[in-house]
């Protein structure tokens, strides 16, 4: 009788941008299911207390906390050489470091652009690539990559994160064709709307009512329904799918949704 397997204990993963919100909610969820875990962010006194938790909590997995800005290719080298050494390789990348701010088209300079390019795209390149050389010389791995729904649908004022996160769609199924070959399964997640610190900062969306996980009709997500999505893209019971991005948005609908409010539906 075949049982499917959604483990990943005992594997070791990267997640970067994982002081909060999605990044953390993964970070979280895969120790929780057994993973080591080397997270980063910018700033050591952000992303460090998320190892601490990890850490001091009865997961089985362990963390392991690194400053790292993903937009420098130097600092992505240091942060998975450091993780690899003291895990003892590495089978999972998740790229989900990343950001915006909203603006009009017309009001965003070419350095404004090209900032979030860098971010999204280039910080995602980054790892990668890294991550890759890494996974080349074990005989394989497994990435995911998260977009999101304004890489997939237009939405006003997100024209140069819309772009980001399109090419970061791209990026992921031709690299998943390329690298099919070294075992490398490549997936990507493309998140709706999500309750996170970011998304309270940048579109003043705070704390409302939460309905419980179990309702897909709701407004907003949480980061657990990204974080388990992103643990199944990486579990063998994802062995077939590579190149994919998975959509997880609930149910946007006419004056229920706020994405659809928000012009993303
Ligand atoms: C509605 C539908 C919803 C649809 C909603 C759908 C869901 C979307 C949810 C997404 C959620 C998230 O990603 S939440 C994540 C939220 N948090 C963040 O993103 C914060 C992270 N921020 C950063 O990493 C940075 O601040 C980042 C934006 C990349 C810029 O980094 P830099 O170091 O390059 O910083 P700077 O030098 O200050 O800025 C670079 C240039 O960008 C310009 N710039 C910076 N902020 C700007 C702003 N608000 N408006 C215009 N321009 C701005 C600056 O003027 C500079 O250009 P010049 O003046 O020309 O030099
Ligand atoms: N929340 C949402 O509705 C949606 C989010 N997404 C995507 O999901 C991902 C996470 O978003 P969310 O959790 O909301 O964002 P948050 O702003 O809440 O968290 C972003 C995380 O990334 C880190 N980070 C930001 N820039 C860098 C950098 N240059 N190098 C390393 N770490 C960095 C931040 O840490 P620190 O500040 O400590 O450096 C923080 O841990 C992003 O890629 C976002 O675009 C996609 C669709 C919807």
């Amino acid at each position: 009788m075949h049982e499917a397997d959604f483990g990943v204990a005992g594997e070791t993963a990267i997640v970067t941008g994982a002081s909060q919100g999605i990044g953390r909610s993964i970070a979280e969820t895969l120790a929780a299911g057994g993973a080591n875990v080397g997270i980063c962010s910018r700033e050591m006194d952000r992303v460090g207390p998320v190892a601490d938790e990890i850490n001091d909590s009865d997961v089985d997995g362990e963390a392991l906390a690194v400053e790292c800005n993903v937009r420098e290719r130097e600092q992505v080298e240091a942060f998975v050489e450091e993780v690899v050494e003291e895990f003892g390789g590495l089978d999972i990348m998740v790229n989900n470091a990343g950001g915006e701010f909203v603006a009009p088209f017309e009001d965003i300079s070419p350095n404004g652009f090209d900032s979030i390019l860098d971010l999204n795209v280039m910080g995602t390149v980054h790892g990668m690539q890294v991550a890759g050389e890494h996974m080349r010389e074990d005989g394989g791995g497994k990435i995911v990559n998260v977009a999101s729904v304004n890489g997939q649908h237009p939405a006003p004022n997100e024209s140069h994160y819309s772009t980001a996160k399109a090419g970061i769609i791209q990026l992921t199924e031709t690299v998943a064709t390329e690298w099919n070959d070294d075992g490398i399964r490549i997936n990507c997640v493309a998140p709706g709307l999500i309750q996170t610190p970011g998304v309270a900062e940048t579109l003043g969306i705070d704390s409302e009512d939460m309905p419980p996980r179990d309702q897909v009709d709701r407004r907003i997500g949480y980061g657990e329904d990204i974080a388990d999505v992103v643990q199944f893209l990486v579990s063998p019971a994802a062995a077939f799918m590579t190149g994919e991005t998975v959509t997880v948005k609930g149910v946007p609908r006419p004056g229920n949704s706020m994405q659809h409010d928000l012009g993303l539906q």
